[in-house]
């Protein structure tokens, strides 16, 4: 061959690369303008070649980033990051519409290898919409329906009481005492295990767990979330460091789906003449007419990760959400004062509060509603996903859009509530009552449409006796230097799916000594009942 025949041989290569070149991009045009049917993806800022938005998705505090840019780009943006399209829903009119209304395509989660390497795939909130989702959600709200959960109301009263206690004892370290609480009140009802030692190794696997899903779940952290094909490739690929960590969290994800439910299995084989009542003995009886079968080993399993996802899910949020009411209260004394006043006039100094008591509460009911709104534990919820390509209001939404619901937007609108981010309660009364025409933090707070959180019943229960409770024989006032001067506490949250104030130390006292009296009287009780 001569010189002429090869650059002929190249020659014709290129063209054959451009020619193709050209097909696939025209052919991906074409197949893009027909599933898009022409219409526009929804604006949003400009997107640079390979990387997109890469540099316009706010890193700290999104939800205010993303506000900002609505205000630019409206209530439905739209922003393309590793590939992946990602629309944000700005206002309450477009997340009810789309997360609600139209809940069928927009209920899905994105899934990526990592839920697998932090061991949250055993955890529902995470799966994609189908099967496997909804037969552990089914089994999930047969225990956490209205009905179903307020058969909880003893032991949360019970937790709420030791709780108490715990304050009273030692209030310094009440951040402690108040995850200690809803993780004790979640293994009670969850496995009927009320052992301190247990409950602590449990919150220990926890506190792992959590840090692979807020760490290993951030977009694009790891190289595996970007190219999945990695997955497939000896565990080398993934990395010295994740696969370190990886190992670790999954192997806590694993201890607290089985130990605790180990002991369940132990405990009913003891003692099978006594009647077990925690869900997971419940559960495991309505499931025995499988054991022998091929099905026991995955209706087990539905059963563990039940009991998983309730104590993963159920502490933490709450866990956030009453740390906020101590901020709040120490930050407003004239809060606290009003809502002690009607404390002292519907329970009185001889009792402590009670669910009976809510209806003629109302201000206390304001003060967990607004401690919801003020600042949001999960500001933007947790994204859901279309399964379809969709359209919305006149934009095309590709199958697999990542949907961001700016919760804490609606919480924070200036046309809905006037100094949005002033603490107070009394946005949500007239004439002394519930104003029932005041957007409801509750219908925001606990997610959209079908995924909306199964066990917002319990979680509304359970901030409300504990709120009541507290305020009832607690004066909570700002903390105190070294002088004894009042330390100013500027409220923040920190960053995360999961937001906890980052500051909310105080000062914690008995409002009387009748009020201690009350506690100590309580922790009697709370002791006979044997709930730690
Ligand atoms: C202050 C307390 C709580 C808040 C603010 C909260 C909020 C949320 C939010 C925003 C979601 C996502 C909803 C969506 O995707 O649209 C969610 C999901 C979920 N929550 Fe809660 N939650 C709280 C307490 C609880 C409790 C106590 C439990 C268990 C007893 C629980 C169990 C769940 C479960 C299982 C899911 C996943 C639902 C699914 O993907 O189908 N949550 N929660």
């Amino acid at each position: 061959m001569d010189r002429n025949d090869l650059s002929i041989s190249f020659n014709t290569l290129a063209y054959v690369a451009l020619a193709l070149g050209l097909f696939v991009y025209f052919h991906s045009l074409a197949s893009w303008r027909a599933r898009s049917r022409g219409q526009p993806l929804p604006p949003g800022p400009p997107s640079l070649p390979l990387v997109g938005n890469v540099f316009n998705v706010p890193n700290s505090q999104p939800h205010v980033g993303y506000r900002e840019l609505s205000a630019k780009y409206g209530d439905i943006m739209h922003f393309q990051v590793l590939g992946r399209h990602i629309v944000v829903l700005g206002s309450s009119d477009v997340i009810f519409e789309y997360l609600d209304k139209r809940s069928a395509n927009t209920s899905d989660r994105k899934v990526t290898p990592m839920l697998e390497l932090v061991g949250a795939d055993i955890i529902f909130a995470f799966f994609s919409y189908g099967q496997w989702w909804r037969r552990h959600r089914r089994v999930f709200w047969q225990h956490f329906n209205p009905t179903a959960s307020a058969a909880f109301n003893p032991v949360q009263r019970t937790v709420a009481h030791r709780f108490l206690y715990k304050i009273l004892i030692n209030p310094s370290e009440y951040v402690k005492h108040v995850r200690y609480s809803f993780a004790a009140s979640m293994m009670k009802i969850i496995y009927d295990n009320d052992i301190e030692a247990e409950i602590e190794e449990q919150m220990i696997r926890l506190d792992v767990t959590q840090e692979g899903v807020s760490q290993g779940l951030v977009p694009g952290k790891y190289l595996v979330d970007i190219f999945p094909f990695i997955r497939h490739l000896p565990s080398y690929f993934l990395g010295p460091e994740l696969r370190v960590k990886s190992r670790e969290w999954q192997d806590a994800a694993t201890d607290l789906k089985n130990i605790p439910y180990k002991r369940v299995l132990d405990e009913m084989a003891q003692n099978p003449d006594i009647e077990h009542r925690s869900i997971i003995s419940q559960l495991l009886a309505r499931i025995s007419h499988y054991r022998g079968t091929d099905s026991y080993a995955e209706e087990e399993d539905i059963v563990k990760n039940t009991g998983a996802i309730a104590f993963e899910a159920g502490g933490d949020t709450m866990y956030s959400s009453l740390q906020t009411t101590f901020l709040a209260m120490s930050l407003n004394p004239e809060v606290l004062k009003k809502a002690q006043a009607e404390l002292d006039a519907v329970v009185g100094p001889n009792r402590l509060p009670d669910w009976e008591d809510q209806a003629s509460l109302p201000y206390v009911t304001a003060i967990v509603k607004e401690t919801l709104r003020w600042q949001n534990v999960l500001p933007l919820s947790v994204p859901h996903c279309t399964t379809a390509d969709d359209e919305l209001h006149g934009y095309f939404i590709p199958a697999g859009t990542i949907l961001i619901a700016n919760t804490w937007a609606c919480m924070h609108d200036p046309q809905v509530y006037e100094d949005p981010d002033v603490y107070r309660p009394e946005r949500f009364l007239k004439d002394g009552q519930l104003d029932p025409t005041v957007r409801d933090p509750f219908n925001y707070a606990f997610g959209y449409g079908r995924r909306i959180c199964p066990g917002r019943h319990f979680a509304e229960a359970s901030l409300f006796i504990n709120t009541a409770s507290l305020l009832h024989v607690f004066d909570i006032t700002p903390p105190l230097d070294d002088t004894g001067k009042p330390i100013k506490i500027e409220p923040a949250m920190t960053d995360g799916i999961i937001c906890y104030p980052v500051d909310s130390r105080c000062t914690i006292k008995p409002r009387s000594a009748q009020a201690e009296a009350l506690i100590l009287g309580a922790r009697a009780d709370a002791f006979a009942e044997n709930v730690q």
